[in-house]
């Protein structure tokens, strides 16, 4: 069976003719299950006795927690869902790839709200550049058009998690996806615009099955994203400093200050982008500050921001 969606106490599960509340193995918690896990149950089909192995895992940092907050599990895809004004920020979607790339997932950058814009090109050319051969698929999600344009990724047994800001469009994107009726729809923004409170309008995530047999993860829009626990993710955003870096006197150069480094050298000659330096060192640095190191018996020092040696 597979996790469709996961709340405070319980989790459900998608079965024959519908979904089912399934209890959990003893010593498990649901902070132990993500949405997009497979697990086995019981025979009468209400417990599950065992979290399958993932190959895939979204998970975030949230401020005080220790453990890590998970996202979605299994997915193929994720579609980093941004619109085409004020939310489009390089270093939110950097943010993004990174958590994604840690994943071990690919990522296609979903540019919404086109028929807002006059200029997407614009837009289309800053996000291709956030990382090396990015995918960046212009849409309105509101038209039928965006099943053609995302097909290649929604194929049958594949599994698209949808992540980004609040009010960026993933419920749409998502309600066209799946061709839902107005009754069935995942509630979109325009019934938050009647919420005085102006809450959320995703809550909870949530698995779906849409028209050509793929999985749809929808996650609620995130306000602040920190990131932890990165490596290879972070590696792979900045491959083109990440590639510089060896050819630095100082083997754990900080690109900042020090002599003979690379990659202030590929700045200063006008090949690398001084803002993705920028944005490169303060995900660094957060990166460093928020991932414990197992250092001996009490095993849960902070690293310290600067003199660690690669
Ligand atoms: N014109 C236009 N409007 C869109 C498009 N995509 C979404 N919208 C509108 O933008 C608003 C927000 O969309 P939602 O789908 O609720 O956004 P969300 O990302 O799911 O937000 P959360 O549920 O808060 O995470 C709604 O009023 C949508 O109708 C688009 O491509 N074009
Ligand atoms: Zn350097």
């Amino acid at each position: 069976m597979r996790i469709a969606a996961v709340h405070r106490s319980t989790v459900t599960s998608f079965r024959v003719g519908g979904r089912a509340k399934l209890s959990l193995p003893a010593g498990m918690t649901t902070a132990n299950f993500a949405v997009g896990d497979w697990v086995l149950a019981h025979p009468d089909g209400l417990q599950i006795s065992r979290l399958l192995e993932r190959h895939s895992l979204l998970q975030r940092q949230t401020v005080g927690a220790r453990q890590l907050q998970l996202i979605a599990a299994n997915v193929d895809t994720v579609f980093i869902v941004t619109s085409c004004n004020d939310d489009f920020n390089p270093a939110r979607l950097e943010r993004y790839l990174a958590l994604t790339n840690e994943a071990g997932t690919s990522a296609v950058i979903v540019l919404t709200k086109v028929d807002q814009t006059p200029d997407v090109t614009a837009f289309e050319r800053t996000a291709a550049g956030l990382q090396r051969g990015l995918q960046v698929v212009p849409i309105n999600g509101k038209s039928q058009d965006a099943i053609t344009a995302l097909a290649p990724w929604c194929g049958a047994g594949q599994t698209v998690a949808l992540i980004g800001s609040s009010g960026v469009g993933k419920s749409t994107l998502l309600n066209t996806l799946a061709r839902k009726s107005e009754e069935d729809a995942q509630a979109t923004g325009s019934i938050r615009e009647d919420d005085a409170k102006g809450r959320h309008t995703t809550t909870s995530r949530s698995l779906h099955t849409i028209e050509g047999g793929a999985w749809v993860i929808d996650t609620p829009g995130m306000r602040t994203l920190h990131v932890s626990d990165l490596s290879t993710g972070l590696n792979e955003l900045f491959a083109e400093i990440t590639e510089l870096a060896p050819d630095c006197r100082f083997r754990d150069c900080t690109h900042q200050h020090e002599p003979g480094c690379a990659v202030q050298a590929a700045v200063k000659a006008g090949t690398l982008d001084p803002a993705r330096l920028s944005r490169w060192s303060k995900l660094r640095e957060e990166n460093q500050q928020n991932t414990p190191v197992v250092t001996g018996a009490r095993g849960n020092k902070k690293t310290s921001a600067r003199g660690r040696h690669r």
